[in-house]
């Protein structure tokens, strides 16, 4: 379904010198392949790359170089109408549904959005959607009169969710979905995510620096460190598996030598461990 090859980008880093400003790499050579249907999980310590990655599948950031395949198109190739057609395949689900959702609309009108913006429905139609879209994330009909700051964080993601899935896209690139959420949330909305993808046929890119987060919801897990892909791994083989030190130093961080220290910090950790 995507698969990148090649893809390069450096931003030049601050600063007022009048000479040629150094560049940063945030993505050096980056190959990966999405299968349609599964999860593709990125983890790396922040600064890694992982957002200007999403950003580029999502079409907001442009590559220095390589190839962006989606359903067998050549993403950077495409005409401006090519890619809007494109655009609406791949949605997005961000970290922070508190500036993701516009504060004065009522849920209904940011779920409302983006079909208003795609699709020709009628007034009941569209109202039919957006409740059946709420009931399909775990919420009630009734509540698409609410405001955003009548909900619980939880929730907010759950309509952010709403948002993304309601063009029926094939890929979501989900960028620190459930970070910002208590650990329990987290654990709901992460099963939530894998039954959504099972009824839409969903395929996601889950972006995260939770190793335990990525690997409870993911098939391949691949490990970003400089912009550069370090290691894939399947998400099925055991935490040994990961051999990399970049990826040894993320489960360093989870599970520390001593069985009676060991904070575990997701329920998807005190599974694994
Ligand atoms: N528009 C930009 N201009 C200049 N530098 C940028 C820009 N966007 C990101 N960067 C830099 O690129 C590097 C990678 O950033 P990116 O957000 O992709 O990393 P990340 O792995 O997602 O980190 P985090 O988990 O903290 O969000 C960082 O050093 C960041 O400061």
């Amino acid at each position: 379904m995507l698969e990148l090859k090649h893809v390069h980008k450096s931003y030049a880093l601050g600063g007022s010198s009048l000479f040629r400003k150094p560049m940063v790499k945030v993505a050096d050579d980056i190959c990966l392949t999405l299968e349609q249907g599964t999860c593709l999980g990125l983890v790396g310590e922040s600064g890694s790359g992982k957002s200007t990655l999403g950003k580029m599948i999502l079409g907001l950031e442009k590559p220095d170089a390589g190839e962006i395949w989606f359903e067998g198109s050549n993403m950077l190739a495409l005409s401006k109408s090519e890619r809007m057609r494109m655009r609406r395949q791949i949605q997005t689900v961000f970290q922070d549904c508190y500036s993701s959702l516009n504060p004065r609309w009522p849920a209904y009108e940011s779920i409302r959005e983006p079909l208003a913006n795609f699709e020709k429905l009628g007034a009941g139609e569209e109202k039919r959607a957006v409740q059946e879209l709420l009931v399909a994330v775990g919420l009630q009909p009734e509540d698409m009169t609410k405001y955003p700051h009548q909900f619980s964080g939880g929730q907010l993601q759950r309509i952010s969710i709403a948002r993304a899935i309601a063009l029926k896209p094939k890929l979501v690139v989900l960028d620190e979905a459930v970070s910002s959420l208590d650990v329990l949330i987290q654990h709901q909305i992460l099963q939530l995510l894998a039954e959504l993808k099972r009824q839409f046929k969903l395929s996601y890119l889950f972006i995260s620096h939770d190793l335990m987060a990525v690997r409870s919801i993911s098939d391949q897990v691949a490990v970003m460190s400089s912009g550069r892909i370090v290691e894939t791994v399947s998400a099925k083989e055991p935490l040994s598996s990961m051999k990399h030190p970049v990826s040894r130093q993320l489960l360093a961080s989870i599970l520390p030598t001593h069985p009676r220290e060991r904070r575990v910090s997701s329920p998807a950790a005190f599974s694994a461990v």
